[in-house]
């Protein structure tokens, strides 16, 4: 084993430990997802597993790893995902099961940011009626 300055140790304890471990939160990897089962029947989800997997790999792959790792390779984190399909779909439902998941808070939906995709959509509608 060659440790150089680029070595990074990360100390681990169990839960059952007690033992909190603080200050290493630039070389520990992100555990939002340590003990967390992805069991998409479980939480009530149907039928949405190549979805949840689309979600789980754009979303949270990069967050696995830690952040001098994501931060050497210039990995950026995706902060916001637009989820569209039919209503009823199960939208909501999945994004509001994941943040629970994730201990998250629940899942908003932003008025203001439907407008303003409507009002594109209809723009853009305008321009090719024009045309
Ligand atoms: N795949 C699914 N598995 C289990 N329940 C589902 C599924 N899809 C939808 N539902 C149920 O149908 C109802 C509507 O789902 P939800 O509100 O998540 O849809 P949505 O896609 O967000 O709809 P909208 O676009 O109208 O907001 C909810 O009660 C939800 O529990």
């Amino acid at each position: 084993m060659v440790i150089s300055s680029d070595t990074y140790i990360v100390f681990e304890t169990s839960n059952a430990s007690g033992i909190k471990i603080v200050n290493q939160r630039e070389a520990a990897s992100s555990n939002i997802f340590r003990q967390k089962e992805f069991n998409l029947q479980s939480l009530g989800i149907g039928g949405l597993s190549a979805e949840f997997a689309d979600i789980f790999r754009r979303a949270f792959a990069s967050r696995v790893f830690p952040p001098h790792v994501t931060n050497k390779l210039g990995i950026k984190h995706v902060k916001g995902m637009l989820l569209y399909e039919l209503p009823g779909t199960g939208k909501t439902l999945m994004a509001r099961q994941i943040g629970k998941m994730l201990n998250g808070r629940e899942p908003k939906v932003c008025i203001w940011f439907v407008l303003f995709i409507y009002l594109s959509v209809f723009h853009q509608m305008i321009k090719l009626i024009a045309l």
